[in-house]
C-alpha cells in the first residue's frame, strides 16, 4: 500500500463511528456524531473535523463532563416552538434532533424555533442550517461556547466564539451557507495552528495588557487562564467596527441562553476555582422557515440564486479572478475531496493510531502508517 495522508471517507467514517461507540455512544447516535464531525472535513473546515475527535468529545466523555448517552427531553412545546433539555448528552445528537423538530414545525406552520439547554459542543453550526436547506427551508442556528471573545474596550474573555449561521436554498448546485464565528478566528483554528506549528496572525488575540498574542500553543493555555481573549469580528477597539462583532456575539449569547434560562458567559468556562474540569452546559437555538408559507420555495430559490449570481458577476478587485458567495468554497472543497478522502495531519495521525491501538480496532490500517 502506498503511504498517504489521505484516508477515504468510508474508512474514516466507520472508524470515528466505532470510536464513539467504544466510548459509550449508542450506535445510531454515534452515526450522527461521526456525520457532523466529518462534514466539517468534507467542507474543508479542518478546525472542527477529525482534529477534534479526541480533544473535545472523547476527552470530555472520559472526564465525565459530557454524557455519551443523550436524553433529549422536550420540557415545553407549542405548535411553533419548543424548549429542550439535552442533559449534557452529545451536542451533535441534540442539535440534529432539535433542528429536525424546528423543520417539522416549519413544514406545518411556516416557522419553527427550538431553544436548547444543558447541551454540549455541537460542532459546525452549518451542519444544522444545511439540514433545513436540504428540506427546502431556510435554516438559522447559533450556540454559545466557552468564554473566548472580549467585549469592545475589554480584555477579559467573556463571550463564546458564538457562530451565527444561515443557510438558504437556491436554484444552484450548492446553497448559500454562511457559517462562521462572531470572532475573527475561533479556538479550533488556533488549535489547528498549534498542531501544525503555525503562529496565530496578529490582531486576532489580545492579552490582559492589550498587546497582541501570536504563539498558538500559549494562546490556548492563556484562554483557559483568562490571560488572553479573542477579538470580535471587526477587531480590537472601534476603528474597524469591532463593536459589530461584539454585538452579534452578544445576540447569539442572549438567544442561546435567555430563551431556555441557561448558563452564559463565564459560567461556561468549564473550569472550577481549583482548576478542575466541570461541565459547560451550553445553549443553542435552531430556526427553520418554510418559504412556501411566503411566496413559494421555487420563487425563493430563484431570487436567492439571482442575488448570488449578480454578486459573483460583479467587478473584481485588481488581481482577483473570482468573487465567491458563502458556502461556495466549502462546496468546491467537497468536490475536490469527494473521490479521495480526508487529509490527516501528522499530529492527528498519531492520535488516530493511538486510539485504534487502545480500543482494539486492529482491523483499521491507515494509509499513513509504515508498512
Ligand atoms: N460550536 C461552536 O461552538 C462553534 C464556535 C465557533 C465556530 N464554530 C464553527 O467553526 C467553523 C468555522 O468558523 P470560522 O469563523 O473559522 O469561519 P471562516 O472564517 O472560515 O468563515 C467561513 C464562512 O465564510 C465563507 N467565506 C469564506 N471565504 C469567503 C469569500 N471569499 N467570499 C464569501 N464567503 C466566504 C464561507 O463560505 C463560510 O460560510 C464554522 O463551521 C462554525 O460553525 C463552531
Ligand atoms: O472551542 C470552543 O469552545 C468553541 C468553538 O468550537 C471554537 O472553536 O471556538
Amino acid at each position: 500500500m502506498k503511504k498517504s495522508n489521505i484516508v477515504d471517507w468510508k474508512t474514516i467514517t466507520e472508524f470515528v463511528r466505532e470510536v464513539f461507540i467504544k466510548h459509550g455512544v449508542p450506535d445510531e447516535d454515534a452515526g450522527i456524531c461521526a456525520d457532523v464531525l466529518l462534514q466539517a472535513d468534507k467542507w474543508g473546515i479542518e478546525s472542527h473535523g477529525v482534529n477534534r475527535l479526541k480533544p473535545i468529545y472523547l476527552d470530555r466523555i472520559k472526564a465525565g463532563i459530557q454524557n455519551p448517552v443523550t436524553n433529549f427531553e422536550v420540557i415545553k412545546e407549542t405548535a411553533t416552538t419548543a424548549v429542550v433539555d439535552g442533559h449534557l448528552g452529545m451536542g451533535q445528537v441534540i442539535g440534529y434532533k432539535a433542528m429536525n423538530m424546528a423543520i417539522s414545525k416549519a413544514k406545518e406552520y411556516g416557522m419553527g424555533m427550538v431553544a436548547v439547554r444543558n447541551s454540549t459542543h455541537y460542532g459546525i453550526a452549518g451542519y444544522y442550517a444545511a439540514m433545513a436547506v436540504n428540506q427546502g427551508c431556510i435554516g438559522i442556528t447559533g450556540t454559545n461556547a466557552r468564554p473566548s471573545i472580549a467585549p469592545t474596550f475589554g480584555v477579559e474573555n467573556m463571550l463564546g466564539t458564538n457562530p451565527l449561521t444561515f443557510g438558504m436554498p437556491t436554484d444552484e448546485e450548492f446553497p448559500f451557507l454562511l457559517d462562521c464565528a462572531t470572532s475573527i478566528t475561533q479556538r479550533g483554528k488556533i488549535e489547528y495552528y498549534a498542531r501544525i506549528g503555525k503562529d496565530t496572525p496578529e490582531g486576532m488575540v489580545i492579552g490582559r495588557d492589550g498587546k497582541a498574542k501570536t504563539d498558538s500553543k500559549q494562546i490556548l493555555k492563556d484562554l483557559d487562564n483568562q490571560n488572553a481573549a479573542l477579538a470580535p469580528l471587526g477587531g480590537i477597539g472601534e476603528e474597524l467596527a469591532g463593536y459589530k462583532g461584539y454585538g452579534y456575539a452578544t445576540v447569539v449569547e442572549i438567544l442561546s441562553a435567555a430563551l431556555q434560562q441557561g448558563q452564559f458567559l463565564r459560567a461556561l468556562s468549564g473550569i472550577d476555582k481549583e482548576g478542575k474540569k466541570i461541565p459547560m452546559p451550553l445553549g443553542h437555538f435552531f430556526i427553520a422557515i418554510d418559504p412556501e408559507a411566503f411566496m413559494g420555495l421555487e420563487e425563493f430559490k430563484k431570487t436567492c440564486g439571482e442575488i448570488l449570481r449578480e454578486l459573483r458577476n460583479s467587478k473584481k478587485a485588481p488581481g482577483q479572478e473570482r468573487i465567491y458567495t458563502a458556502g461556495e468554497k466549502e462546496h468546491l472543497v467537497w468536490l475536490s475531496r469527494k473521490e479521495s478522502g480526508v487529509p490527516i495531519n501528522e499530529s492527528v495521525q498519531k492520535e488516530l493510531i493511538q486510539l485504534r491501538n487502545e480500543l482494539g480496532l486492529s482491523r483499521y490500517v491507515f494509509p499513513f502508517e509504515e508498512n
